[in-house]
């Protein structure tokens, strides 16, 4: 094969058709290091003309700035293969020029899925009840649920999660209230049956706090005692963005207290390794292991994307969905 210019760091397992058709007009690499050292050695030498880099869950992580600086010497582009990309070094990826894309919309309904089965179950304690099931105790100690229908939903970040998950839940008869960083159009907000509110106001009178922003400086426990404080007895905090966005200390004291009555989580501040274990023994507690976008559709939607991307980028000098730090650089 000629020298590759693309490389993919990660795997491409669903979107495998439109990787050969894309590889039969450009060359490009499988990593095939080993290590994260043999692997910053090979991108002197063998990957020395990539361009372009696919990056998904790899072991040569993290993707910090080592990372970035070891990347071949003419990368220009990342094709990252997340919505979230808080785990890639972006301030690291602007001091060497390289511009970086990600699957924003292709996750969208799979994670709303996820969220919605998350504030179900949360309001009626099917986890809980299941866990009772299978340990042969039937509903004995289940406590008794709440109905969705009627309460208030309160959604920290509007955008494309947050709408799914708002057109989702409006259908369970759901109120729905908003925050964003900048208020949606009338438009949208009709569309969704969404009610803008401040930070302040959604934490005092939603009955169900959804999280759904991205992690930034800026959102870093963003949810802490004094938040909780605020917000209604009884509230349910439900969360598929990233777990640093909630301090778990302070959402386990929350829970213990009884302020909050129930969680429904897809995210950890120390996952994969560390699950509070405060968590881990409340009743009511509904936890899962970052599933989000894990579905064979969704999967195959963000590699689809990844591809445009890499190919936008190996044939055209440009992105497709760059993030929105680096749109600027592509818009006429
Ligand atoms: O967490 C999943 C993603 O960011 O795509």
């Amino acid at each position: 094969m000629a020298s590759p210019r693309g490389l993919i760091v990660g795997a491409i397992s669903h979107a495998t058709k439109e990787l050969d058709e894309l590889r039969s007009i450009v060359p490009i690499a499988y990593i095939e290091s080993k290590t994260r050292s043999e692997f910053f050695q090979d991108c002197q030498t063998k990957y020395k003309d990539v361009e372009v880099v696919f990056i998904g869950i790899s072991s040569v992580y993290p993707f910090d700035k080592e990372f970035i600086n070891n990347l071949p010497p003419k990368t220009k582009f990342i094709a990252f293969h997340a919505a979230g990309y808080d785990g890639l070094d972006i301030e690291a990826c602007n001091a060497r020029g390289i511009r970086v894309s990600n699957t924003p919309s292709a996750v969208d309904a799979a994670t709303a899925d996820i969220a919605c089965t998350l504030i179900l179950s949360a309001f009626r304690n099917s986890s809980q009840a299941e866990r009772n099931l299978r340990e042969g105790r039937w509903r004995h100690g289940v406590s008794l649920g709440h109905d969705p229908e009627g309460k208030t939903l309160g959604i920290l970040g509007l955008g494309g999660i947050g709408k799914a998950v708002a057109k989702r839940m409006h259908g369970f008869d759901m109120k729905i209230q908003y925050h964003n960083r900048s208020r949606q159009s009338p438009e949208v907000e009709d569309q969704y049956h969404a009610t803008y509110v401040d930070f302040e106001t959604l934490l005092k009178t939603s009955d169900c706090i959804y999280v759904s922003v991205p992690l930034s400086k800026a959102t870093y426990h963003l949810l802490d005692s004094p938040q909780f404080a605020m917000m209604k007895q009884g509230v349910v905090i439900v969360n598929t963005a990233r777990g640093k966005i909630i301090h778990e200390r302070a959402l386990v004291n929350a829970l213990e207290t009884g302020k909050v009555s129930a969680v429904g989580l897809d995210v950890f501040e120390g996952e994969p390794d560390v699950i509070h274990p405060g968590l881990l023994a409340h009743p009511h507690c509904t936890l899962l292991p970052h599933i989000g976008t894990y579905s064979q559709e969704t999967m195959y939607k963000m590699e689809l994307l990844c591809l445009q991307n890499f190919d936008a980028a190996l044939t055209k000098d440009t992105l497709v969905t760059p993030i929105p730090e680096h749109k600027h650089f592509f818009q006429k």
